[in-house]
């Protein structure tokens, strides 16, 4: 497809991907990364459909700029209007790359329309639509279908496809009645809820953006994320996040109103509603005024700002376009083959923070395509109510990060050990076989096809009960994503008959990029692209690793007023650089092997993929909960260490005390330790002596004296969301703990002589 393709409202820009390596790519000469793709070093594996990219194109390009910004026909109301008119005025694409080559792929302005990389057949042919087409395609098909049900105290609660978007249409007109003006913000700070929901979809279809704000963000961060979107309106759920916005209101000049969802407002205040309050400022307004703007929206302009959580730096509002999130909610449901309402009804359980987009992709969009329903956990679900929930709604699909994953199992082996020995053995007989088949199926060797009888037994006697407990038995899903994990979880759970599932992608992705499937299983990898998704291996060194780079729709617009930022994460031909390093097998299976983001270059030049050795380090010495290491620029690596540590049910704050499977593991290395008081103290010898045995294994096996782990030390408090050293999806904040362990980091490096003993004795006190 070379042309606009029209849409219901109107028309959108469009163009097709180029060829990686193509004419376009060696046009651009800033970029680094440039350089070795024009040395031919770049890889195709998943070119089936790919383009030859020419300098037409670029023409073509410039013209679907130009038809977008003529194509706005739509009355609209007079304040809603001056926004959408810079847009039709033939305003330069704000990146420098992008207006030297006449490309509209990408933009750093929020009222700005981009050109959409259409394909020419397929799913990346699929006409593009708003975030209310594809609400309205499904209310037309599954209006009477549940979509979203929640428990408040024992009463079951739940809202229709139809009566859900009518809440969000409500919401939408008590936004425009509070102020909002299009293109500006609409904050949500709060545990997952229908009303989140609503609001992000409220927010949506008034013209403005929908911002998810992560709850644990302290006043100060709100405060950069609400005037970074410019939000006239910061839905809250309870008093306490309203005090964070309290604290920092004066310092929103766009701010207009606040809104609590939860509980009764403690205090009156002008412009701060109750969510009942609020619902009812719109009730009684005009469908017109909305209608107006409505259809006014086109596919290819922003709706939705995801703020990155800063693992690697200053959060970015990634610019999510309608067709972004409604093609690849389309794309994704396709490719984990899910039951459309109709046949069969999925259901979600709905916990992760909704400001990550893995949370909004799986439990809103994708959900919405299918008519399936999405279940609200509860607040506590993540300190320990979620498999209660679970086991109460038995969802058919079910996404977890990492940490979720390796907490489950934690718990598993806990229960485990304190079972009668019989149940032991039977236990670890049964993952023997689990193993064992499933790695068979996976192989597709011969015996596949064959299930052996022993597997048969074991899912009666194990896995059945196991999934049961887990208030999985109805999932034929589990998903794992935006963060790695251990292949010691993916080999636990694949022993349980329960095959993890990897979603791999960014903010700057929608959401997935890869995702493996039952039918195309490998453990370790992220599977391959969703459907109408092509990646690129850049710089490929002799082992075939290179960046992962991703092109399609999924693709975000820009970064909300950073051109510098966005120019460094696409290039000229509108590719997104990734910055993680991964390789394909011969079958086309990604794999993730490391992050150039995160990447260590000691002083000595060498290059050190952390995540690798700090998972060796844990695997070593069970007792480590996080292991963090420290080189970068210096002259050799040290290591920060934290124990596993019970979590405070009510706060999720680390505690001093150990959980009962680091006591058990002291227990047998000959330590009476309870608390993470008595280890880091570093009073405890025999812990220390089994931390310096583990890490000596570890360095034995390092490829370089460079390589090795030289001197670390045992925290005092593990890392923790609420401590700010972990992301919401647990990834490590490396510069927050660098900043916030500073002292401790500077004492390894004070010594005059530097150790280069892979025994080096005594960890830093
Ligand atoms: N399955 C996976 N395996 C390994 N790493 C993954 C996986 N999925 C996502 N990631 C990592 O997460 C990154 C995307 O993070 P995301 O877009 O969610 O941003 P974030 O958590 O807000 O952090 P940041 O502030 O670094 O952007 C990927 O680039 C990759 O490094």
């Amino acid at each position: 497809m070379t042309a606009c393709e029209p849409t219901a409202t109107s028309e959108a820009a469009v163009m097709e991907p180029p060829r990686a390596g193509g004419p376009l790519e060696s046009s651009s000469g800033a970029r680094d990364r440039k350089a070795s793709l024009e040395d031919g070093t770049v890889d195709t594996a998943n070119e089936s459909s790919g383009e030859e990219s020419t300098g037409e194109r670029e023409g073509e390009i410039c013209a679907h700029v130009e038809v977008a910004s003529d194509t706005e026909a739509t009355e609209v109301p007079a304040d809603q209007t001056s926004s959408t008119q810079t847009v039709n005025a033939k305003r330069p694409n704000s990146l420098p790359v992008a207006a030297a080559e006449g490309l509209g792929l990408c933009t750093s302005q929020g009222d700005a329309e981009v050109t959409l990389r259409m394909g020419d057949s397929g799913l990346a042919a699929e006409t593009p639509l708003t975030v209310n087409q594809m609400f309205v395609s499904a209310v037309e098909r599954f209006g009477d279908y549940t979509a979203l049900s929640w428990k408040e105290g024992e009463q079951q609660k739940s809202l229709s496809y139809r009566e859900y978007y009518k809440s969000c249409r409500t919401a939408a007109k008590s936004f425009l009645k509070l102020g909002l003006q299009r293109y500006h913000g609409v904050g949500i700070l709060g545990f997952n809820s229908a009303e989140w929901f609503i609001s992000d979809i409220g927010a949506i279809l008034a013209g403005g953006f929908a911002v998810g704000i992560y709850t644990t963000n302290s006043p100060e961060a709100c405060q950069y994320v609400a005037d970074n979107s410019k939000a006239n309106i910061i839905v809250v759920e309870n008093h306490k996040q309203l005090q964070k916005i309290l604290q920092v209101e004066d310092k929103l000049p766009h701010l207009k109103a606040i809104v609590q969802y939860k509980d009764e407002l403690k205090e009156k205040r002008p412009n701060l509603y109750s969510w009942a309050e609020f619902m009812e400022l719109g009730r009684d307004e005009a469908d017109a005024p909305l209608d107006a703007i409505v259809s006014s929206q086109k596919p290819n302009q922003c709706c939705t700002l995801i703020y990155t959580s800063g693992t690697t730096g200053q959060p970015k509002g990634v610019m999510l376009s309608h067709d972004n999130i409604t093609w690849t909610a389309l794309s994704t449901g396709r490719h984990v083959s899910l039951t459309d309402a109709t046949r069969a009804q999925e259901v979600v359980v709905s916990y992760l923070p909704l400001s990550h987009i893995a949370a909004q992709m799986v439990d809103i969009w994708v959900t919405m395509r299918v008519g399936g329903a999405t279940h609200f956990a509860q607040p506590d679900a993540l300190k320990g109510s979620l498999v209660t929930t679970l086991k109460e709604v038995r969802p058919t699909a079910f996404m977890g990060v990492p940490r979720v994953w390796e907490k489950m199992q934690e718990k598993m082996k806990s229960v485990g050990a304190k079972s009668s020995t019989v149940r032991r053995k039977l236990a670890a007989w049964a993952k023997d076989v689990g193993l064992q088949t499933n790695l068979t199926k996976m192989n597709q060797s011969e015996a596949a096809g064959r299930t052996p009888f022993s597997y048969k037994i074991a899912k009666q006697l194990v896995f059945k009960k196991v999934r049961k407990a887990l208030g999985l038995d109805r999932c034929s899903r589990c998903y794992t994503g935006a963060a790695p994990i251990t292949n010691d979880t993916l080999e636990f759970f694949l022993s349980l008959d329960i095959p993890l599932y990897e979603l791999y992608g960014m903010s700057e992705s929608t959401g997935p990029h890869t995702i493996s499937v039952a039918e195309a299983f490998k453990i370790a990898s992220c599977g391959k692209e969703i459907p109408g998704c092509k990646t690129k291996l850049h710089n490929q060194d002799s082992e075939g690793i290179g960046e992962i780079c991703f092109w399609g729709r999924h693709v975000f617009m820009g970064y909300l007023n950073m051109p510098d930022k966005t120019e460094e994460a696409l290039d000229a031909e509108g590719w997104l650089h990734s910055g993680d390093l991964g390789k394909h097998d011969d079958n086309g299976f990604l794999y993730i092997t490391g992050r150039i983001k995160e990447l260590i270059i000691t002083a000595g030049g060498e290059n050190i993929p952390p995540v690798p050795i700090e998972d060796a380090v844990k695997k070593a010495v069970p007792l480590i909960s996080n292991a963090m290491l420290i080189g970068d620029k210096r002259k050799f690596l040290s290591m920060l260490l934290t124990i596993k540590c019970q979590l405070n049910v009510e706060s999720g704050d680390p505690e001093d005390e150990l959980t009962p499977e680091a006591v058990e593991l002291c227990r047998k290395l000959g330590s009476n330790a309870t608390r993470v008081s008595e280890i880091a103290g570093g009073q405890d010898k025999a812990i220390h002596a089994a931390i310096q045995e583990g890490i000596n294994t570890v360095n034995k096996g390092a490829s370089s004296n460079a390589q090795r782990i030289q001197k670390w030390i045992i925290l005092d408090r593990d890392f923790s969301l609420n401590g700010g050293e972990l992301g919401p999806t647990m990834k490590l904040k490396r510069p927050v703990v660098l900043k916030m362990y500073k002292e401790q980091i500077e004492n390894f490096y004070k010594e005059l002589a530097t150790p280069t003993s892979p025994d080096f004795p005594l960890p830093a006190k």
